[in-house]
């Protein structure tokens, strides 16, 4: 599902119009009718108190129209006009007229001292700002954001959380509203997935207002949520007549004394993923663990005792997973240096590959053309530099991977796949992979997608997708805490059947959990 920018819709929007042959008035009318049955649905008539925060444009527009709507249903509602600005859109006054018609009169807000008490089993509406918020509210808006928050009230905010920006990062301000549901019109907003601004929000949903479906799918967008749909056309089928050559054979080089076992997480990942070989390249002492803990793959060893010196070795692998456990001493810098310069092969880099790449940036330049690079947040900062918000870490990333021809994997609550100038933002896992070793395992899982011929952007974003499934299956039975990477590895063949399975809700709900 495309994600798009506060232009795009805008113009989205503008085309409907036009190709419907309706008014703005009545594309506001039917999007917040949706907002009215989706709550009309739960509540049934309940008259917990609704208290209606309105902006004065037209997100403030769609909170009088559901006002009208609650009121007409008899629903138990006082709506407040949060008078930030003269300049209120044709919308919101034909709505303001209506509403007052039906005997509705909204109490105007321009100062904390107007602010209402709220109740803790109260509900709020915020309709405060949408995707048209395009400075910091004055201080008093951002007061009653905080006063909104504390009263504890659940709060549904209406297409954004007021006080998120569209295309920027959080300015230095407490002053946004941190919702218990949102409910977005067409399309996901970027913000909703981003670690500094999905925060705000614990659970969000699709409504569709009937934008024109065609005209979104000619529109070219920068990022692009991937859910299941996405990820199951990627999916390359096994043929019958099939033999293990023909899905590739992975090579894992990494490992140290004290860090065998990252090799083997991510030989099995690739293993479990789905390579038809796989081959681990590991320091002396890692060999007997290896061919134990994974009878599966086969093991060629360093001359070296406890860390990588050389890496040499005389079959041809398909794609090499290299950097997981393998240390930054001198020698191993050396080794990898080396290799990288004479390496002609599809590359995976991981972990300490990482740090060593970062702090001898002369070896950018030898990385084959599309290298997969994993990092956690660290990493990447120290390949791309320091970052103002999440908005320039992408710009960066985006420019990083342009410049190299490289594939970043952005590992976090929604790890996003950037490549060149677009961003795949995933919607699988959750918090109990924050747990040494579940890294590892991606980068064996990526490796062993790229082994069976899927491309290497395609195996980067299926991966990840796989990987959080896994770890979605496996927390259902075990919890946060206690998921351990094995956990993941355990449940990849789930995550493979859970792709054919129906019933999945595409991604148009989800939820902020960090
Ligand atoms: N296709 C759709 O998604 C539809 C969306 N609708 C709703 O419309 C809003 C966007 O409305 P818009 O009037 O453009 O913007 P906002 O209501 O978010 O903001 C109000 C207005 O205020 C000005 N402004 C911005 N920042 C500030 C500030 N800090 N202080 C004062 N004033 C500010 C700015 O000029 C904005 O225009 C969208 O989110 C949906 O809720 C339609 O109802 C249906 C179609
Ligand atoms: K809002």
């Amino acid at each position: 599902m495309k994600i798009f920018n506060a232009k795009q819709i805008y113009e989205a929007d503008k085309f409907t119009i036009d190709k419907q042959q309706i008014t703005s008035e009545q594309l506001m009318e039917r999007a917040a009718i949706q907002i009215f049955n989706w709550m009309h649905s739960r509540m049934q008539g309940a008259q917990a108190k609704i208290h209606l925060f309105c902006g004065i444009g037209n997100n403030g527009g769609d909170g009088l129209v559901l006002a009208r709507h609650l009121q007409d249903h008899d629903y138990n509602i006082e709506v407040f006009v949060v008078n930030y600005s003269e300049h209120r859109s044709k919308d919101f006054l034909i709505n303001l007229d209506r509403l007052k018609e039906k005997g509705v009169w909204p109490n105007f807000l321009n100062e904390q001292s107007d602010f209402p008490a709220i109740g803790k089993d109260d509900i709020v509406v915020d309709a405060i700002f949408g995707i048209g918020l395009n400075r910091v509210p004055d201080e008093w808006v951002i007061r009653l954001m905080h006063h909104l928050n504390n009263s504890k009230a659940f709060i549904l905010s209406i297409d954004m959380p007021s006080g998120l920006f569209m295309e920027a990062g959080l300015p230095n301000t407490e002053g946004v509203i941190k919702a218990n549901y949102v409910l977005t019109f067409q399309v996901p907003k970027l913000v909703f997935f981003l670690p500094e601004t999905g925060k705000y929000i614990d659970h969000w949903e699709i409504l569709d207002i009937g934008l024109d479906k065609e005209f979104l799918f000619t529109l070219k967008s920068q990022f692009e949520l991937i859910g299941k749909n996405e990820v199951l056309s990627m999916y390359v089928p096994r043929e019958k007549y099939s033999h293990k050559g023909s899905y590739g054979h992975s090579l894992i080089i990494g490992g140290s004394y004290g860090k065998i076992g990252a090799v083997v997480l991510a030989a099995k990942g690739s293993m479990l993923a789905g390579s038809g070989l796989v081959t681990a390249f590991v320091p002396r002492c890692g060999y007997l663990p290896l061919q134990t803990a994974l009878p599966e793959a086969m093991v060629i060893t360093d001359n070296e005792e406890l860390e990588i010196s050389e890496i040499n070795f005389s079959m041809l692998p398909s794609v090499i997973g290299i950097g997981v456990g393998i240390g930054t001493t001198a020698t191993t810098i050396k080794a990898f240096s080396e290799f990288l310069k004479r390496n002609r092969l599809p590359l995976v880099i991981d972990a300490d590959g990482l740090n060593i790449l970062s702090t001898n940036q002369d070896l950018f330049k030898e990385m084959p053309p599309q290298t997969v690079l994993t990092p956690h947040p660290k990493e990447l900062e120290r390949l791309i530099g320091k970052w103002a918000d999440d908005f320039d870490k992408l710009k960066k990333a985006k420019e990083f991977s342009e410049k190299y021809d490289c594939i970043l994997v952005i590992k976090g609550a929604n790890t996003i796949t950037v490549y060149k100038d677009m961003g795949y933002v995933n919607t699988t896992g959750n918090p109990g992979m924050a747990t040494g070793g579940s890294g590892d395992v991606l980068t064996g899982v990526i490796t062993g997608l790229i082994a069976q011929g899927y491309s290497a952007l395609n195996a980067s974003i299926f991966g990840v997708y796989i990987h959080g499934k896994a770890a979605d299956i496996a927390v259902e039975k075990c919890g946060f805490q206690a998921l351990i990477a094995s956990g993941i590895l355990d449940n990849i063949g789930k995550a493979y059947l859970d792709l054919f399975q129906v019933s999945e809700p595409d991604v148009a709900t989800g939820e902020s959990e960090l």
